[in-house]
């Protein structure tokens, strides 16, 4: 089967290396956790890589798991549309059963911009994308924000900013899973910072701008993909509303 749009591909992609993962989690249990890691890792990538070389040969890939060798060819610099993916986001939660925060991201960056992406959920038995972005929640007025942490290196600034603007943290595991859940209402924000690359981030906030989320780095500056060195150590995703009081905060927990 071809598949001519590029949304469509990356939402069947990332679905389809979900289901794979999905089954070897199945096959393999859980008494090997760092075994189930490794080939959880190893098997997405070696599927994301071999379906992207098939649909769209002439473009370039930045995979979470490619060697250094690969990240650093030149030819990714100089292409106009990079496929950025992450075969497993959230590999701890994979392996501990009963988890269901861990993702598949598939984005495609064309020319400076995120312009499709895709992060399958597949124990959530549900995938988000460009396609047919999700419709953003209301903000309630009165409610208490909740902002989505990372479970094992939470940002320590966060549970300042939490007390200044009068919100709770919710730790979740994997980007995907944290931008997913502001998406669909679980959280109103997700802050990191002290660490992340492209790949963590680059489908999730594809479909966050699509929906028209929030989503920048913490000094709200643009998050900028498809760079020499694939370092994006923090970012802030939220509903629009809640974000310049998240940045205030953040700017005054900075001073
Ligand atoms: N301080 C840090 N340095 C490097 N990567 C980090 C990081 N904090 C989080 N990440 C990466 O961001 C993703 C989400 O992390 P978390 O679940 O803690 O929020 C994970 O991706 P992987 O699971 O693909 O490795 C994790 O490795
Ligand atoms: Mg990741």
């Amino acid at each position: 089967m071809t598949i001519g749009d590029d949304h469509a591909l990356a939402g069947e992609l990332a679905t389809a290396a979900g289901e794979k993962l999905l089954a070897l989690r199945e096959r393999e249990g859980f008494g090997d956790p760092s075994a189930l890691r490794k080939e959880g890792d190893r098997a997405a990538h070696l599927f994301l890589m071999e379906a992207l070389a098939r649909s769209r040969p002439d473009d370039s890939v930045l995979s979470e798991e490619a060697t250094s060798e690969e990240r650093l060819d030149p030819r990714r610099l100089r292409a106009e549309r990079v496929w950025i993916v992450d075969p497993l986001d959230g590999t701890r939660e994979f392996s501990e059963e009963g988890r269901k925060d861990w993702a598949v991201h598939v984005a495609l960056w064309e020319r400076g911009t995120l312009t499709a992406g895709a992060v399958a959920l597949p124990a959530q038995g549900r995938t988000l994308s460009t396609l047919e972005p999700p419709v953003l929640p209301e903000l309630g007025p009165e409610a208490r924000p909740r902002i989505a942490v990372s479970r094992t290196r939470p940002p320590e600034f966060v549970q300042k900013l939490a007390d200044l603007v009068g919100a709770d943290l919710v730790p979740i595991g994997s980007a995907g899973a944290k931008i997913s859940a502001v998406l669909t209402g679980e959280v109103e924000a997700y802050v990191h910072a002290g660490g992340q690359y492209e790949w963590d981030s680059a489908a999730p906030v594809a479909v966050a701008l699509a929906c028209g989320a929030h989503a920048s780095r913490i000094d709200g500056s643009p998050l900028v993909y498809n760079q020499g060195d694939p370092s994006l150590p923090d970012i802030l995703v939220s509903l629009p509303g809640l974000a310049p009081t998240l940045l205030a905060g953040i700017r005054d927990l900075h001073r």
